[in-house]
């Protein structure tokens, strides 16, 4: 704990900010359901630059996840346009511009830590020592050598996360889409591992998109919050975050950090319905 504030490293990337690493335009979802048809996306226009941290954050079923799986070509839109680096999110997906980690650490208990890193490699078809070195690579950048034989039952919940996201990164993708993944820990292992995952994008320099209900855990992470309407899902304000680096405990006592925390909260509670509205 606490280790990784003198290990942060100041700014030196996020500089070049050329094209538009995702693109949306006017991207609309609607599911056909048994009883008729919700609409989850209506009309979303988001560009995201190259290098961002880019937090979406809204009520329950606004329509948040499933705008991170339409990005990530594991839900298709049913009208408007996905651009990942100028492909489609399909072409994307084939490149294999995207790692994916999830609430859930989805972690295979047969496996080694190691051997679940090495997993996404060996699906590829990557050679066994080439993959076990990168597999190895990735558990150091998260911390993790020293746990490389156990199996994910002997770590915490907090350790298996990083493995997940170990795991996510190991075919070092340009694009981390990530669903509420710390949702399940602890205050102070959600903290570290928010910490943890900073030092990563900032020395990976892979464009991160990432799902939270928790407004603190967005303005800690993100160079923008993206705050979403309750559904359909439209997107209400797109709020930067000029905190600066390396962003550490000390942050989040902060007069800034306590400023954008109100900026966010109060859109977020403007697009709220009034009290005692239920949301369908
Ligand atoms: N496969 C599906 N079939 C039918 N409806 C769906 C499907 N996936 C999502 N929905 C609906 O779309 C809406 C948006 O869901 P989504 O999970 O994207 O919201 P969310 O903002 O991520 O929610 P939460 O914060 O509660 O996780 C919800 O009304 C949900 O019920």
């Amino acid at each position: 704990m606490g280790r990784s504030q003198e290990e942060e490293q100041p700014m030196t990337t996020l500089t070049d900010v050329g094209s538009a690493a995702i693109s949306l335009s006017n991207v609309s979802k609607a599911f056909e359901t048994g009883t008729g048809t919700v609409l989850a996306l209506d009309g979303i226009d988001l560009d995201i630059q190259p290098g961002g941290f880019v937090s979406l954050l809204g009520p329950s079923g606004c329509g948040k996840s499933t705008l991170l799986r339409v990005i990530g070509d594991l839900v298709k839109p049913t009208s408007g346009e996905v651009l990942v680096g100028g492909r489609t999110a399909a072409e994307a997906r084939k490149a294999r511009d995207y790692g994916m980690a999830f609430q859930a650490p989805g972690l295979m208990d047969w496996r080694t830590v190691r051997r679940n890193v090495e997993l996404p490699m060996q699906v590829l078809g990557v050679p066994r020592a080439e993959r076990r070195q990168c597999a190895d690579e990735m558990l150091d950048l998260v911390r993790l050598t020293a746990f490389a034989d156990h199996r994910p039952r002997q770590l915490s919940g907090g350790m298996q996360q990083r493995v997940a996201i170990a795991r996510a990164l190991a075919i070092q993708p340009k694009i981390l889409l990530m669903d509420e993944p710390l949702g399940a820990l602890d205050e102070m292992n959600r903290e570290y591992l928010q910490r943890e995952l900073l030092r990563i994008w900032r020395s990976t320099g892979t464009t991160i998109v990432f799902v939270t209900h928790s407004v603190p855990e967005a303005v800690f992470l993100s160079t923008e919050v993206v705050v979403m309407s309750p559904r359909p899902g439209r997107i209400a304000a797109r709020v930067p975050i000029d905190l600066g680096y390396p962003r550490v405990d000390e942050t989040r006592v902060s007069p800034e950090f306590y400023r954008a925390e109100a900026e966010v909260r109060e859109i977020l509670h403007s697009v709220l319905a009034p009290e005692g509205e239920v949301q369908q």
